[in-house]
């Protein structure tokens, strides 16, 4: 027994605390995509000892011109129970502080003792971006070859990250509405990428289109966009804010990860007045089928479910580590 932390599973003893680096260091694509799948599919399911996760309730912070979204989640068959923090920030041109910010908690949910805390910025940022390759996975076309990337923040690193490591394009493509910030961002990737001086000369003829800007105005318009193609869009998560134009949404078939969470939140599926057609669950349950041919939109909001299955994923990995120091 001795050098194993058994300590830290003790209820009464306090929780590991995990940040930014090592949480990177422990979540990898390969292992978290399939566990997201799994849990898109089991919230699908509605069944309440696979999942239960309430939409998020979002407190405005007026004065900072954010909110801050609280994400509980329990999963009874796996034993996980967690909640997210999120601050989600609006933020003006000439801020450097981040967009989102974020601690996940994680609890044994028998005596509801906390096991972990952890920093929960590195997690949006994978689990979304692997919802969004869940995404393209299921609904691009195949042999599609062009990637497009609209924004360069934390979500479009990300969002290349695990495009490029599990599918395979010929071609990437970005645009930001500040050209410096798309070309910071090239500097900042080891593959090929071409920077676009617009929206429309990024997303002419590609094949998937990542929209993960901070607009609140629509920036991407359905007559720029080839029939066929599959558009990943996760900014945007307020009812009030849109990243595409109505052509686009009324065009396309409209998969989210949440439907209560996308007509709760999503300004470009409440504003649009269109039907969401299945979540991405459905899809993996084979209960809706996924129109590859057809123009797709993958809705992301971003789920407690993910946040819960990719913080269990770091504490498992966590205590492999520990237990082999
Ligand atoms: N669906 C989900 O699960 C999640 C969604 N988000 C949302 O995704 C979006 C991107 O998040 P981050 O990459 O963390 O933010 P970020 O601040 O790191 O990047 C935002 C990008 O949008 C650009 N931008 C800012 N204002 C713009 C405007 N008016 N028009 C066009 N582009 C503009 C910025 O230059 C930057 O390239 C945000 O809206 C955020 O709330 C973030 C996390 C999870
Ligand atoms: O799911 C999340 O986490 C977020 N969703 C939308 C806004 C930023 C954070």
């Amino acid at each position: 027994i001795s050098g194993k932390p058994v300590i830290f599973t003790m209820a009464g003893a306090p929780p590991v605390i995990i940040w930014e680096r090592e949480v990177e260091s422990l979540l990898h694509y390969k292992e978290l995509i399939p566990r997201l799948e799994e849990a898109l599919g089991k919230f699908s399911s509605r069944d309440s000892v696979e999942v239960i996760q309430p939409v998020r309730s979002t407190v405005p912070l007026q004065k900072h011109n954010g909110f801050l979204g609280l994400m509980p989640t329990y999963m009874e068959n796996d034993g996980v129970l967690s909640t997210k923090l999120v601050c989600f920030y609006n933020r003006g041109a000439g801020s450097t502080l981040p967009s989102v910010s974020a601690t996940v908690l994680l609890l044994d949910p028998e005596s509801g003792h906390m096991k972990a805390v952890m920093d929960g910025e590195a997690i949006t940022s994978m689990r979304t971006a692997g919802a969004s390759e869940i995404s393209a996975k299921l609904l691009m076309r195949p042999g599609a070859e062009v990637l497009a990337i609209l924004g360069t923040g934390q979500q479009a690193l990300s969002h290349y990250n695990a495009f490029t490591e599990m599918l395979s394009f010929k071609e990437v493509r970005v645009w930001n509405h500040r050209r410096e910030g798309a070309e910071k961002f090239c500097r900042s990737v080891s593959g090929p990428v071409t920077v676009c001086g617009s929206v429309e000369e990024a997303v002419r003829g590609a094949d998937v289109i990542v929209t993960v800007t901070r607009s609140t105005e629509p920036v991407l318009c359905g007559r720029w966009v080839k029939p066929g193609a599959h558009v990943a869009a996760v900014g945007a998560c307020r009812p009030d804010w849109r990243e595409l134009d109505d052509s686009l949404m009324k065009e396309a078939v409209v998969y989210a990860d949440s439907r209560e969470g996308a007509m709760a939140e999503s300004g470009d599926v409440i504003l649009s007045g269109v039907e969401v057609f299945a979540e991405l669950g459905d899809v993996i349950n084979g209960i809706k089928p996924a129109y590859r041919e057809k123009t797709t939109v993958f809705k992301s909001l971003g789920m407690g479910v993910e946040d819960a299955v990719a913080a269990n994923l770091v504490y498992e990995q966590w205590k492999a580590k520990a237990y082999k120091l």
